[in-house]
């Protein structure tokens, strides 16, 4: 690096985003307080009236209470990503300029079920990855198969064989997106075209043997030469687990070890593309810093999302895409023979595999907690989640004395507990209504001062989301869809969430790693562009969301009619607000169940069982 002028040398930057910290850190003050008022409020009407209240309004205010618990607790660890908000810049143009100096890298991409997950998708991922912007002697590309496919290893070839001819075409045309199928989307043509090759495809059966390893080094004069390509296909057996992704990843992290033995990793799954081809270079930006390259366990990147329609109702959260793993364990030695031994199932018994080594076991989500491990462990920054959430390893307390900052620990909390909000989502969607048309009152009435506190606390959650969706670009209209979103979400994934993580304390039930189904069907993708939710297939899991749009459009209306009858808009200001908003977020359900005619409306299974659901419950708590 000798000759460089200082200022200029910097490989990477980091600058808190200032107003915005400062911004943040006051309204999260303010928040604060009037949420600890809602507490108080609560707790103290709770202790002043129990003596004089039947049990069930005094059961109804403590769930009322427990629920704003719930709620400020997850809210508060929320509040550590926007504590201190910074931006990061790479420079991969002053890394050495001798490639020779780059460290080597593994890439890494997993694959189960041709299935659900397009083999032409997955070689798209293959693809980008080996026509990186990288010195191709000093990068290998790892292809796992869990499916153990035929398809999927002949594709792999093709695969190859077409990178031979994309790779030096991308580099003479400058063309940053590596990915043929995500370049292609904009002229349908091209596209067709590749797809044309995948039809024709030959499927050999494949060996026994579990790694092929395809041309090593193999060049010809058009052709650039290209990384390592190699298919591992480990060995599964009902009789031993297989810890999914996880699993997948560490027989990898083994093979890898006695080919190739680099010291980066960079994991991908399937469905994901290296959307810019210095990322491997932006990520050395960081790995060879010497001043934090020694405690620096991976580089993150954002994930963006190509094919989001501007009419998205489903709102996804952006995470992670780009990891790169640095990793420490390491095995010496070379041969298929002993490939096949590494990526055999029996191989891992009684080690240290996946407790200590690798990446985490015992939890669907191996990427936060050996993250989250990774960082306990002195490395820096960085159903399955409540696995973590509720085990040793809870971010807020596992190893205290472990050098990662409070900070950190709430991020990960925050994430790790997200389920929780199932159940003060859904006191919420049911406790205020049935007690509107039962005129019972839950909140201070409009003339107390009381009664501001809970519109300043709520307005002041509203705020801050459409604040922060303001800062990236947002409208009234896409703040809406995510609130609306959130609540869904709550009331059916994180509910079934809590469901599931509760059987599996009971013994009643394992948590498995339900696939995502990756095929693009037409129809649903012309839905998802008309911004209309697609409700085909859905199962039992939206029972409890279509029971409650329905119960909240009944009780609103209900109430209202209650409330102009005893004239008590005061009391009930607060509940007749709530039941609006919960029949207006729930009336895209509505509308699937009695306007829609189309093939993406709610089931008629769903439509009856949550019908006589509503109905119960109506029964049981209304008093007629
Ligand atoms: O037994 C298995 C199961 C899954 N996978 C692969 O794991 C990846 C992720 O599976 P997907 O069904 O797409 O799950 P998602 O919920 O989308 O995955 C998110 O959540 C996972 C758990 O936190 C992370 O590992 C992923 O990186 C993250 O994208 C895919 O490439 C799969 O092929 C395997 O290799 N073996
Ligand atoms: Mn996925």
């Amino acid at each position: 690096m000798g000759g460089r002028r200082e200022d200029h040398s910097k490989l990477h930057s980091i600058t808190v985003e200032q107003p915005l910290t400062t911004i943040n850190r006051a309204h999260s003050t303010l928040h604060l307080l009037g949420v600890l008022a809602v507490l108080y409020y609560r707790s103290s009407w709770l202790l002043l009236n129990i003596p004089t209240i039947p049990y069930s309004l005094a059961f109804t205010w403590s769930l009322m209470f427990a629920s704003e618990l719930v709620l400020a607790f997850t809210w508060l660890i929320n509040q550590s990503f926007r504590w201190r908000v910074v931006s990061r810049s790479a420079f991969p143009e002053r890394l050495p300029n001798d490639d020779e100096q780059l460290p080597a890298i593994d890439v890494f991409v997993c694959t189960v079920d041709p299935e659900k997950e397009p083999t032409i998708e997955v070689m798209n991922t293959v693809i980008s990855a080996m026509c990186l912007d990288y010195p191709v002697e000093k990068m290998s590309v790892y292809l796992s198969d869990d499916g153990g496919s035929p398809l999927t290893l002949y594709a792999a070839r093709e695969a190859y064989e077409f990178a031979r001819s994309w790779n030096p075409f991308c580099r003479k045309y400058k063309i940053e997106t590596r990915s043929p199928e995500a370049y292609f989307s904009s002229c349908s043509t091209a596209v067709e075209l590749i797809s044309g090759t995948e039809d024709e495809a030959l499927i050999d059966p494949v060996d026994s043997f579990q790694i092929i390893h395809d041309k090593k080094g193999a060049t010809d004069e058009e052709h650039s030469a290209l990384p390592l390509l190699v298919y591992v296909s480990r060995e599964k057996r009902k009789t031993h687990p297989h810890h999914f992704k996880a699993g997948a990843l560490n027989v990898l992290l083994r093979v890898s070890s006695i080919m190739s033995n680099s010291s980066y990793i960079l994991a991908l799954d399937c469905d994901m593309h290296c959307n810019d081809p210095t990322s491997a270079r932006q990520a050395m930006c960081f790995h060879l810093d010497t001043k934090i390259s020694s405690s620096l366990a991976f580089v993150q990147f954002p994930q963006s999302f190509y094919n989001m329609s501007t009419n998205d109702i489903y709102h996804s959260f952006p995470n992670k895409s780009f990891k790169n793993h640095e990793n420490r364990f390491r095995n010496q030695a070379s041969s298929i023979q002993e490939a096949t031994f590494l990526a055999s199932c029996n191989y891992e018994h009684d080690t240290q595999w996946g407790k200590q080594i690798g990446f985490m076991y015992g939890t669907v989500v191996e990427d936060f907690l050996t993250g989250f491990l990774m960082q306990c462990k002195g490395w820096r920054w960085g159903a399955g989640l409540l696995e973590v959430a509720f085990s040793k390893f809870c971010p807020l307390i596992y190893g205290l004395s472990h050098n990662i900052s409070f900070l950190q620990r709430m991020c990960y909390a925050a994430l790790a507990f997200q389920p929780i909000n199932a159940f003060p989502v859904l006191c919420y969607s049911l406790i205020p209504q049935l007690c509107l048309i039962n005129g019972i009152s839950l909140f201070p009435s409009v003339s107390t001062q009381w009664f501001l506190i809970f519109v300043a606390v709520h307005l002041s959650w509203m705020c801050q989301n459409l604040r922060e969706g303001f800062v990236i670009g947002g409208t009234i209209k896409t703040w809406w869809k995510e609130e609306r979103m959130r609540k869904m979400r709550c009331i059916t994934s994180d509910l079934l969430a809590c469901f599931d993580f509760t059987m599996k304390c009971i013994g009643a039930k394992q948590i498995k790693f339900l696939l995502t189904n990756k095929v693009v069907d037409e129809k649903k993708l012309q839905m998802y562009e008309k911004g209309i939710f697609d409700f085909e297939g859905s199962t039992m899991v939206l029972i409890p969301a279509s029971t409650i749009a329905i119960l909240s459009t009944i009780t609103f209306l209900g109430g209202l009619v209650k409330v102009i009858m005893q004239e008590s808009y005061g009391a009930m200001f607060g509940q007749l607000y709530i039941s609006f908003f919960s029949m207006m977020s729930g009336y895209p359900i509505l509308e699937g169940i009695l306007i829609r005619k189309d093939k993406g409306k709610v089931p008629v299974a769903i439509t009856l069982y949550s019908a006589v659901w509503a109905m119960f419950i109506l029964l049981i708590f209304y008093r007629w």
